[in-house]
């Protein structure tokens, strides 16, 4: 089979290079990220991922086969009950309660990265939808596995959960079968639907690289 997502991966290597090597994403390994930024990028992930769980819904409704459409359906549940739940409870050793956490200002880049996504999911195809929203998964599955073989990184007292959260085994099985599902929609797509995927992968690529920044930067808005 013609693999979509051997090009697209090709594609953003220039984009995700950059992530690896960002001071946000090294200092989750080396540990030298200072708790108060790690705080602040926690609050927007929440707000970031009730807004990433609307897509899985979406998707969940775009999906033809009651597999797929299964599997969307519980991935939305588990974001909304069990990822979430998990930033709740980093955000209380903290001192952040799950009202404040939800009650957080959102922030440009946040906003401007789940807006595109969720304009594409109401606007485009189930493989448009799917291949802006996979760098997310698939870009912390690589940050995960490169940090985890930091020295140390695994065992962090503070960041050592998010390590081994995203370098595990079973967020793996979870990213792999994004990329799969992608391939098998792309599979008899046009040069132009295949440009069209390309595009989304690179902007949503851009939009993690953002999100970083802003996090490390604690910038809610560019302007006052
Ligand atoms: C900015 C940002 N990008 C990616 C992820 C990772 N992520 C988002 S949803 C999801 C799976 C849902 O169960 C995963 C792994 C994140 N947390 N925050």
């Amino acid at each position: 089979m013609n693999r979509i997502s051997e090009r697209l991966y090709q594609a953003v290597q220039p984009i995700w290079e950059q992530t690896h090597r960002h001071p946000f994403v090294t200092g989750l390994g080396d540990g030298s990220l200072s708790p108060h930024t790690f705080s602040f990028y926690m609050k927007q992930d929440y707000l970031f991922l009730l807004e990433y769980a609307k897509l899985f819904a979406i998707a969940s409704t775009k999906a033809v086969d009651l597999e797929t459409s299964a599997r969307f359906a519980k991935l939305q549940e588990a974001t909304l009950n069990e990822e979430m739940a998990l930033h709740r409870a980093y955000a209380e050793r903290f001192g952040i309660s799950a009202a404040e956490l939800e009650g957080s200002q959102p922030s440009f880049v946040m906003h401007a990265y789940t807006s595109y996504m969720l304009k594409v999911a109401y606007q485009g195809t189930l493989a448009e939808l799917v291949s802006a929203v996979l760098p997310c998964m698939w870009s912390y599955w690589e940050i995960g596995k490169r940090l985890a073989k930091a020295d140390g990184a695994l065992a962090h007292p503070l960041y050592g959960e998010w390590v081994r959260t995203y370098s595990s085994d079973e967020f793996g099985e979870l990213a792999q079968w994004l990329i799969d599902l992608l391939d098998r929609l792309a599979a008899d797509s046009s040069e132009a639907d295949r440009a069209r995927l390309e595009q989304h992968f690179l902007t949503t690529s851009k939009m993690e690289y953002l999100f970083w920044e802003m996090a490390y930067r604690e910038e809610l808005w560019p302007i006052r």
